[in-house]
């Protein structure tokens, strides 16, 4: 298993922390803070995982990649539209330890190739899915983190989020076999965190909702009470 996936699985509290500099309507997210601040802020919320937008889109470039992984230890995410081998290697030698594969933006046949090709590059690959059809067409599953995008990105994530996606597409993802499913996009509050994880999700991606919090040590610390709560809820 690579260190992405692992970590992530074994994670006390399973949340990818995302760094992206815009919004999907081009509003900025960094408030003035300069990148070295939000993964500093991260690192001290023990973040499980730090995921780096380096897309044009929402104000990324592709040095952000190695100035993000230079800040930190974490095993780190690259959110691009990686669609080539090439783009493959670079994000390793920048520092990546999974890459972003949109199962929705890439034939079955280079889905395929980019798993395998990471997989022996040793990323973990972020299979993002929208549909079960899409679940399908993944191979080796069981090395894959699949994660259900409840956005858009054919429309730049401009649409409200869909978080009955999660849930809806749970089954499938564990059927599929993977060891980490996870959900992404729109977690706006603690407490839906704590939902998706409670119905099964192994894992979360939030940026926006943290980026724009006023603390995200408030925010981890209402996400840390409500999941007790649920647990508490449950183990009576
Ligand atoms: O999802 C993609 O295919 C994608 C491609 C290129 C750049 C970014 C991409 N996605 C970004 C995201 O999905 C979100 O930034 C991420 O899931 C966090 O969402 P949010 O918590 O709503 O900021």
């Amino acid at each position: 298993m690579s260190r992405f996936i692992d970590t992530l699985v074994t994670a006390a509290r399973p949340l990818i922390m995302e760094v992206k500099r815009r919004d999907p309507h081009g509003a900025d997210l960094m408030g003035g803070r300069s990148v070295a601040e939000v993964v500093a802020a991260y690192e001290l919320a023990d973040a499980a995982c730090v995921s780096v937008v380096t897309g044009h889109w929402f104000g990324g470039t592709p040095d952000l990649l190695r100035e993000v992984a230079d800040l930190t230890d974490k095993p780190v995410l690259q959110k691009d539209f990686i669609t080539r081998t090439e783009h493959l290697k670079r994000a390793r030698a920048g520092g990546a330890s999974a890459v972003l594969l949109t199962a929705g933006l890439l034939s079955k046949s280079s889905l395929a190739n980019l798993i395998d090709a990471a997989l022996s590059l040793e990323l973990t690959p972020f299979v993002e899915v929208t549909d079960e059809s899409e679940v399908d067409t993944i191979v080796h599953p069981a090395d894959c983190v699949i994660a259900v995008n409840n956005k858009d990105i054919k429309i730049a994530e401009r649409d409200t989020a869909d978080l009955s996606r999660s849930e809806r597409m749970l089954p499938a993802l564990l059927g599929a076999g993977t060891l980490a499913p996870v959900s992404a996009s729109g977690i706006d509050t603690p407490r839906t965190a704590t939902g998706l994880l409670g119905i099964g999700y192994a894992g979360l991606l939030v940026g926006t909702a943290l980026l724009r919090a006023p603390s995200v040590a408030d925010w981890l610390d209402e996400f840390d009470n409500a999941r007790k709560l649920a647990m508490e809820g449950t183990s009576r």
